[in-house]
């Protein structure tokens, strides 16, 4: 069953990880697929091929989701090339770990305008392309287990994600009048280039892999499936919703 046939997906920060898995997952449902990214033009270009080779029609537009300027011109270009923009998915994100006592102004400052500024605009463009259409349409946001509980090295970040959260809340109620739905994923630890540094200590690893129910640290691809589920008319009395993707990490007290 193709759950986003005849659809168009738009995602940020696509080119690799999470936003990238939902890309192919998205084009493996029918949706043709604009990309944007930062500034792995590879990586992008390799990104487009798979969904091209999937059938599916693909582009990449490069941009810096903290420009507000770049979510204009992300939806602009990708309703010149796929004609429309019926699913936003808002991905970007940076998690430089730090401590908080030292923590420096540009790594909060960038980390703040990345996360939470570059998903206010983007998921504004959106928006208002769905609204100019009339035809509703869905919002998706990547916000994170971290939206919930907090990080020794990631005051900066936590902040972010449960902004996010809140942004999808308050966003559902603005949108609801024009038929948008916005909902979030919150992941858990997903093995990603975003962690990977932090991850690379075998011990920290395991412990984090040993408090999740499901016995290990997810991969991209098991975001795929939540975020097309979102996306699709399956959840379309869904809206303002945080679905936990995080093999059961967030309940696991004891
Ligand atoms: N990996 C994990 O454990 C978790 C990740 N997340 C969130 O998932 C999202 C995706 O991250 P991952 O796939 O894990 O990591 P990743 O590092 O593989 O992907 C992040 C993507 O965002 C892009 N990006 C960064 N800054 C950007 C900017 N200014 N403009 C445009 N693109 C930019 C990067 O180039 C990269 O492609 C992030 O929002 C992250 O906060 C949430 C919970 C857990
Ligand atoms: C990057 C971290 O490993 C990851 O990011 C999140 O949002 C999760 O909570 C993990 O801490």
């Amino acid at each position: 069953m193709q759950l986003l046939e005849g659809k168009t997906v738009l995602i940020t920060g696509a080119s690799a990880g999470i936003g990238r898995a939902a890309a192919i997952g998205a084009a493996r449902h029918g949706a043709d697929v604009a990309i944007n990214y930062l500034r792995e033009d590879a990586a992008a270009a390799s990104c487009v091929a798979e969904i091209e080779a999937l059938g599916r029609r693909a582009i990449a537009v490069k941009g810096d989701v903290s420009d507000p300027a770049t979510a204009a011109d992300f939806v602009a270009r990708a309703v010149d090339a796929l004609g429309r923009v019926d699913v936003f998915v808002n991905n970007a994100g940076i998690c430089p770990f730090h401590a908080f006592l030292d923590m420096p102004v540009e790594t909060f400052e960038r980390t703040m305008r990345v996360n939470l500024h570059g998903a206010y605009y983007m998921v504004q463009a959106a928006a208002n392309q769905m609204v100019r259409q009339g035809q509703g349409g869905a919002i998706v946001a990547v916000s994170s287990i971290s939206a919930l509980v907090g990080g020794e090295f990631q005051t900066h970040y936590t902040p972010t994600k449960a902004g996010v959260h809140s942004l999808m809340q308050s966003a559902a109620i603005a949108l609801g009048k024009h038929g948008i739905r916005c909902n979030s994923v919150l992941p858990g630890t997903i093995l990603t280039e975003i962690n990977r540094d932090d991850l690379a200590d075998p011990a920290k690893r395991e412990r984090m892999a040993a408090r999740i129910p499901l016995g290990r640290l997810g991969e991209p691809d098991d975001l795929a499936g939540p975020i097309v589920f979102l996306a699709s008319d399956l959840a379309r009395y869904v809206t303002g919703a945080a679905l936990l993707v995080d093999g059961g990490a967030f309940v696991n007290l004891q």
